[in-house]
């Protein structure tokens, strides 16, 4: 399995926002988590990210349990086996389109030439890859971002509200290139949003309330 929550529970304070949450997550698949604002939904994908604790529960990535893990351990699997792609595009401004997309599969040591000049294509970027982050549209931030979250053919590809931040029509071509690319790649896709119209192009569908998934 490439990602397995198991029974995960996770309080801020007082307040429980997990309360014992279990998903499954193989290659090949799709799915998306939805829920109200607030119900805990970008705590758990980062939790799934290895980028946030939790108290109790397991998570395992390609088999591996975060819970045993150090910083350096977490930061490890981050780097070699998930692709984040967020709402604010989080692109790294003195880099150019070039760069951007290479950067995280170079630090993984992953890096393909031939997959990504093929993202690069696909992405509708070839015209761009001088332009620095501040020159481009939303859209085609959000196409660098995603050409970065896949250059390292990470097998979990973890995505947080990835069109958000876009006009429905970009929102639907970057979700199409998304889809068909983490397809292609042979990654899992675990994705957030509030858009039941996006969640239905998911394989599959869970939805988060008071603490728990429900389908
Ligand atoms: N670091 C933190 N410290 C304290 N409370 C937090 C922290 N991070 C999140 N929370 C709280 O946990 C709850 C869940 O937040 P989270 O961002 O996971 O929700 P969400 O479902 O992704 O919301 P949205 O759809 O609005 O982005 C919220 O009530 C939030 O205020």
């Amino acid at each position: 399995m490439l990602l397995d929550l198991k029974d995960i529970r996770k309080s801020f304070g007082e307040v429980t926002i997990l309360d014992g949450v279990s998903l499954s997550l193989d290659r090949g698949e799709t799915l998306a988590l939805t829920g109200d604002s607030g119900s805990g939904k970008s705590t758990l994908l980062h939790i799934a990210g290895a980028l946030e604790p939790f108290d109790t529960g397991e998570v395992l990535i390609n088999g591996k349990a975060l819970s045993g893990l150090g910083d350096a351990g977490r930061a490890e699997i981050r780097r070699d086996a998930i692709g984040l792609i967020f709402q604010q595009f989080n692109l790294i401004p003195s880099l150019d389109v070039a760069a951007n997309i290479a950067f995280q599969a170079r630090l993984a040591g992953r890096e393909d030439k031939d997959w990504t000049a093929k993202l690069i294509e696909r992405l509708g970027l070839s015209d761009h890859l001088g332009k620095y982050p501040e020159e481009l549209s939303g859209g085609q931030q959000q196409r660098v971002a995603i050409g970065r979250a896949l250059a390292g053919r990470p097998p979990l590809v973890l995505a947080d509200e990835p069109t958000g931040n876009l006009d429905e029509a970009t929102g639907d071509a970057v979700m199409d290139l998304l889809f068909e690319l983490t397809e292609t790649s042979g990654a899992g896709l675990l994705m957030v949003t509030h858009s039941p119209r996006l969640a239905a192009r998911a394989g599959r569908r869970l939805h988060l309330r008071h603490g728990t998934l429900t389908e």
